[in-house]
């Protein structure tokens, strides 16, 4: 029987060194993962846990794209992450298994409206307008884990037109790759296509029409995002 309407393909990362795509079939966030950001929003950190936001795998930008300012904001953040692609079957999986099940790992933005993240907070209310926002899960090329090596103290940085705005280190991560994997498949059946986008260190802050956005781990290919 024929399809209503023509659905939307899924976005598909490159993966580094080969013709492979990747797909992406959900994206989870992590939040507060480092100190120094949960410090800089007025909040603590939760040692014990992560907690986790959504965005659609629909509202995914693949690096280099160019994209209006969003609707319904006055305050659009960037936030630069580190990126962990899933690449096998994982449920209620130990660290050992979580660290198997990880295909590899890319940079990214989780671009957020931070006005409207305010009010939600505010009112007690989701999140999803402040953090699903089209076009706001900004995606670069996978590096196999294999090649990546061992997630240690690698640079994860953002440039906005030139000028630094977020520079620290992967070990400042609070909950590491295994430990986030592991946790959220408490919760979930994780399987490839499934995207986990770490958190975000100290330093985000606004960005405006015209604005040009880099963002780079090392090991992993750049994350590039300009807004009209
Ligand atoms: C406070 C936030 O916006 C949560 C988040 O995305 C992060 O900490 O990263």
């Amino acid at each position: 029987m024929p399809d209503l309407f023509a659905a939307p393909d899924l976005p598909r990362l490159a993966v580094r060194g080969s013709a492979d795509r990747y797909p992406v079939v959900r994206v989870f966030c992590v939040g507060r993962n480092y100190a120094a950001h949960a410090a800089e929003m007025g909040n603590e950190v939760d040692r014990d846990a992560p907690f986790y936001f959504t965005k659609s795998p629909f509202h995914v930008a693949l690096t280099g794209a160019t994209l209006p300012y969003p609707p319904g904001t006055q305050d659009y953040h960037h936030e630069m992450e580190f990126v962990i692609a899933i690449g096998a079957p994982i449920f209620q999986g130990t660290r050992d298994a979580a660290g198997a099940a990880i295909f590899g790992y890319g940079a990214g933005l989780d671009m957020t409206r931070r006005d409207l993240q305010g009010a939600a907070k505010d009112k007690r209310r989701p999140w999803d307008l402040g953090k699903d926002v089209e076009g706001s899960a900004v995606l670069a090329p996978l590096t196999r884990a294999v090649d990546f090596g061992p997630v240690a103290d690698q640079r994860i940085h953002l440039t906005v037109n030139g000028e630094i705005r977020q520079d620290a280190a992967l070990s400042e991560m609070i909950h590491d790759c295994a430990g986030i994997v592991s946790d959220l498949s408490k919760f979930y059946h994780l399987a490839p296509g499934d995207i986990i986008l770490t958190g975000t260190p100290a330093g985000v802050g606004p960005v405006v029409a015209g604005d040009v956005l880099h963002g780079e781990v090392t090991g992993c290919d750049p994350v590039d995002l300009t807004l009209t």
